[in-house]
């Protein structure tokens, strides 16, 4: 390599050793959709980064760009600074993909000793096992597990090599809830001790609860990248409700409103600053009913930032 390259990779962020994986200038079609375009992303080392968006928005695109699953056609896609399609990067991979099937004959403890065989330094079966929920159905045959329960052996398969980044994508789709808080500890817990994790997920409370950096993107675009806390902020202070006769596009005219919707009987703002926003509120309908404030969440940001620009007012 002559100097000239060597100040390039001095510069170029996907060099950095605390970034595990990452985008620049990403193009993809798959068909004849454009499905990413001049797409950015890193995935850094002792963070979860949860990747959000609405169904088709390429989240899975990105993740299979990533994953050396799918080659960019324009752009760069780096792991661990290597092309993600060499072994020496996947090796350091865990990767939970949405659609994978389970050798129904097998029991859980075969695919798990199977998998861990590909990996240098495993983690023992036992804890395994037990990092996934899956101690009680160590001789289950694949075949006879629920939907959930296999959606955690896909866990045990992602995480028994002890992955430098780990790729979730939409990991508690089919879990129940203490299975999915389960499987947050143990998420967490692999980031805390240095471990670069990615996210996908519909459920923002799981992208609230876990993550330390929010991308979210739309038609094959990054629209924010920001933690959870500024995305909320972003997204104003308060969601109001209450029964009234305040027809939406007064609701949406007041000060500091930054959306508002109809839901059943019920008027829903979203505003920066609610005490304002409830006294607008009373003196447009002295009779409104049933007054609740309460903070506003990860949800509301996003459905902000998702919402076409005909429906936002600005702050
Ligand atoms: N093999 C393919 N051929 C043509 N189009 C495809 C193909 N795979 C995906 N697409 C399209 O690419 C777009 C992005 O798909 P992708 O699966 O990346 O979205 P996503 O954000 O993961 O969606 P979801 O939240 O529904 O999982 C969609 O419009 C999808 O229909």
């Amino acid at each position: 390599m002559h100097s000239g390259d060597q100040r390039f990779e001095a510069r170029n962020p996907c060099q950095d050793i605390k970034i595990a994986a990452c985008l620049r200038g990403v193009a993809k079609s798959l068909g004849s959709t454009r499905v990413l375009r001049g797409f950015d992303l890193d995935v850094r080392a002792g963070k979860v980064t949860a990747l959000l968006g609405p169904n088709g928005a390429g989240k899975t695109t990105a993740v299979s760009l990533l994953t050396g699953r799918l080659a960019p056609d324009a752009g760069t896609a780096t792991l661990f600074g290597l092309d993600p399609r060499r072994s020496a990067a996947r090796t350091r991979l865990g990767v939970m993909l949405q659609t994978a099937g389970l050798p129904d004959m097998l029991t859980v403890a075969e695919v798990v000793r199977l998998q861990s065989g590909y990996y240098r330094y495993p983690r023992t079966l036992v804890e395994t096992l037990a990092l996934a929920g899956l101690t009680d159905l160590a001789e289950r045959r694949c075949g006879a597990l629920s939907g959930g329960q296999a959606r955690r052996v896909h866990y045990a398969l992602a995480i028994c090599g002890r992955p430098d980044l780990l790729v979730l994508d939409e990991p508690t789709a089919t879990m129940d809830r203490a299975s999915a808080r389960a499987l947050w500890a143990t998420v967490r817990e692999a980031a805390d001790a240095g471990a670069a994790v990615l996210l996908t997920s519909h459920d923002l409370m799981e992208a609230d609860a876990l993550a330390d950096r929010v991308v979210v993107m739309d038609a094959g675009v990054v629209v924010a990248d920001a933690t959870p806390a500024a995305l909320r902020a972003r997204a104003g202070g308060s969601v109001i409700r209450c029964r009234t006769r305040i027809v939406l596009t007064a609701a949406l005219a007041m000060p500091s409103v930054h959306d508002a919707s109809v839901e059943g009987a019920e008027l829903r703002v979203v505003t920066g600053d609610g005490a304002a926003t409830v006294r607008a509120l009373l003196l447009a309908d002295p009779d409104l009913l049933a007054l609740r404030v309460a903070d506003a969440t990860l949800e509301n940001a996003i459905a902000l930032l998702l919402a076409p620009a005909n429906q936002r007012i600005a702050a």
